[in-house]
């Protein structure tokens, strides 16, 4: 077993992405980072396991960041925030299709759907999802837009104040296509997200 991998069946890794040219230099504090993790202890009720990577709008460097942490680091999903606009540095999505088995284009449809509810600039972002498959492994990536507040956002989707859903974040649909990847069996605070899943597939409540 790899050094970095986890003793911890049920528990899951996460490898989170920072992609600013800014925050990598130092102009600004990284807020991508906190806020996804803040995000995912909050919604996560599994143990779960950070890597995280904090690195400028280069492809390169974004794809060997990505293939490190699902190869080595063995992550089942992987969360990218940033680079995901028209600017000419803006080139998240393409380091992640490099790196890709398969795409999963429902995540990024639905993730523009959300966030018209916000912005109607949602359409700017050209995020993807994507698989990355090795012989014994699997990941979920998923690209986020760069705004720290989009995170949640587009994790989350929209309620309104009596918890009714005006639209579904796309989180919901996260925890089953990392059981139908291989992956360890993910939880949810229903308050936050509620994981959806066939009912073939829920594992009864824990004693
Ligand atoms: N990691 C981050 N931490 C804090 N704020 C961020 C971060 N990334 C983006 N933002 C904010 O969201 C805006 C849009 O994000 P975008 O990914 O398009 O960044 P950008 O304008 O290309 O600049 P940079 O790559 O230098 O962060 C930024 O202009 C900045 O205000
Ligand atoms: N939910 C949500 N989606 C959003 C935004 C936002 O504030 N919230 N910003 C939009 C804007 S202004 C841009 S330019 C694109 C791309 O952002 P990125 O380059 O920071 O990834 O995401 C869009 N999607």
């Amino acid at each position: 077993m790899n050094a970095s991998t986890s003793r911890h069946p049920d528990t899951i890794r996460i490898g989170l992405v920072s992609v600013s040219d800014r925050a990598s230099k130092g102009v600004y504090e990284d807020q991508g980072i906190p806020a996804l993790q803040a995000w995912l202890e909050k919604a996560v009720t599994t143990p779960i396991e950070f890597v995280t990577r904090l690195i400028q709008d280069d492809a390169p460097m974004i794809s060997a960041a990505l293939v490190e942490l699902v190869d080595v680091e063995r992550c089942h999903l992987v969360l990218t925030t940033g680079g995901t606009g028209p600017a000419r540095r803006d080139v998240t999505p393409e380091a992640t299709i490099t790196v890709a088995t398969r795409e999963m284009p429902g995540f990024g449809e639905q993730m523009r759907q959300i966030s018209l509810q916000f912005v109607p600039t949602a359409i700017l972002s050209r995020q993807v999802a994507v698989l990355r498959e090795t012989d014994d492994h699997a990941a979920l990536i998923i690209n986020l837009p760069g705004q720290p507040k989009a995170i949640s956002e587009t994790l989350e989707g929209l309620k309104r104040e009596d918890g009714s859903v005006v639209a579904s974040g796309i989180f919901a649909a996260v925890p089953y296509c990392i059981d139908l990847i291989g992956g360890p069996y993910i939880e949810t605070n229903d308050a936050v997200v509620k994981a959806f899943r066939p009912k073939s597939a829920r594992r009864p409540p824990a004693a």
